[in-house]
């Protein structure tokens, strides 16, 4: 795939800094800055075994698990804990005010003595999968995406399917393979059959694929038989985090049909290690797409907060960018993808994890995976490469959200057990 033309600087590198700064001195225009703040998961390599919750301020990782009484935030018990879970089930009420008490310990100056010895350099420490995955869902939202697979999948049929514009399509995932970014991802082994092959073949996947997605975080769970309606959707979904649906096209295209995706996308996923709250994103709210046909009432956002959010997602193959998808483009919201989710009961729980779907926008250099960046005909991921999204979301004042980055190493498939063979 060609490389994009004009890059931007990334995001993720950030402005020189002299050595001779603490934590607390970010340069202009650092990403990490007091109105990020998004929570991880660490561990420090005298302690390996012990997992602590922190927030991201520039470069270092703040510990929160232990904070001095002089800054101890409200609920400080829920910080206290291995995960997310604790903090993501509490509520709305309680995230704001632990956020609240965290950006004033970063940003007064007179706790910065007490603090620094708590900030680690992210160089320094280990980031785990922040939360204890429960459900996971992936939908399908993005109209150019849904459009150029449907073109390569169903040549013969028509792109959208008839139901597109009337609901966002989502299939239920495997919550159990979702990974933190930088573990690596081994090539699947699956059955698949092309046009011109006379019977199914096994093997390891030849058409191994990315997909740049936004992933939702659900931290307050909700009643079973209790859809959620759209406007509570900011009670229920604690924050974002960056996703990397990885899919073998393969396996994908020979089982799909009735039921949809399955061992062709189940083997990883993988997220960042930052959980940023969806406060962070207040500055950066859009309107969706004008929508082609009436929603039903639990969809329709016509006279509901902006839904759609404009974070910008950078997509490198072996640190080449080869996209830039943008997540404003939408054409399902998050909000209507929970109503949807819950609209026949189904309950939440804490951490139940939902994607986008792909991030697909309408240039040729803004698809979210090689299928469309390479037309259905590859090249797809070579055993090594290493693919890495970033991205990043206008915050007040000109300042950069930054959602840190997803990266993962593809590693050769297994060898062929006997029966397989
Ligand atoms: O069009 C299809 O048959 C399937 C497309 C997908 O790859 C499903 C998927 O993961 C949805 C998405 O990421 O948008
Ligand atoms: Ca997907
Ligand atoms: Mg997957």
């Amino acid at each position: 795939m060609p490389p994009v033309q004009s890059p931007e600087p990334s995001p993720e590198q950030s402005p020189e800094k002299s050595p001779a700064q603490g934590p607390f001195d970010l340069a202009e225009g650092d990403p990490f800055g007091p109105h990020t703040l998004p929570y991880g998961v660490f561990s420090t390599p005298d302690a390996p075994t012990r997992r602590r919750i922190g927030v991201r301020f520039g470069d270092h990782v703040l510990d929160l698990s232990d904070l001095p009484a002089a800054v101890r935030p409200p609920h400080a018990d829920l910080l206290a804990a291995p995960t997310l879970n604790p903090l993501l089930a509490a509520g709305r009420t309680v995230w704001r005010e632990v956020r609240a008490a965290v950006r004033a310990a970063v940003t007064e100056p007179a706790h910065r003595t007490a603090l620094t010895p708590l900030c680690h350099p992210l160089a320094d420490v280990t980031l785990h999968l922040p939360f204890e995955v429960a459900d996971y869902v992936d939908f399908y939202a993005s109209e150019h995406h849904a459009t150029n697979v449907g073109r390569i999948f169903r040549p013969n049929g028509s792109a959208l399917p008839a139901n597109w514009k009337h609901l966002p399509i989502g299939y239920h995932g495997r919550a159990g393979t979702i990974v933190v970014t930088g573990t690596p991802v081994v090539r699947p082994n699956g059955q698949r059959k092309g046009g011109d092959d006379a019977t199914p073949l096994f093997g390891p996947s030849t058409r191994l694929d990315i997909e740049a997605e936004v992933g939702f975080v659900v931290g307050a769970p909700s009643n079973h038989h209790e859809p959620v309606a759209l406007d509570a959707f900011r009670d229920h979904v604690f924050g974002v985090c960056l996703l990397n649906d990885w899919s073998a096209r393969d396996i994908q295209a020979w089982e799909y049909v009735p039921l949809g995706p399955f061992l062709g996308k189940s083997f990883a996923t993988s997220v960042s290690a930052w959980i940023t709250p969806l406060d962070a994103f207040d500055e950066a709210r859009t309107q969706p797409p004008a929508r082609d046909f009436p929603l039903l009432p639990y969809l329709d956002d016509a006279a509901a907060e902006p839904g759609g959010i404009d974070l910008r997602i950078e997509v490198t193959v072996n640190g080449e960018t080869v996209s830039r998808p943008p997540f404003a483009s939408m054409y399902w919201t998050a909000a209507q993808q929970l109503a949807h989710m819950t609209v026949n009961g189904a309950s939440l729980r804490t951490g139940d994890l939902f994607a986008s779907g792909t991030v697909s926008g309408p240039e040729p250099d803004q698809l979210g995976c090689l299928l469309e960046l390479t037309k259905g005909q590859g090249p797809f991921l070579q055993d090594g490469d290493e693919v890495t999204l970033t991205a990043w979301a206008p915050g007040p004042d000109g300042a950069r959200i930054g959602l840190g980055e997803v990266t993962g190493r593809v590693l050769p498939a297994p060898a062929l057990g006997g029966d397989q063979a």
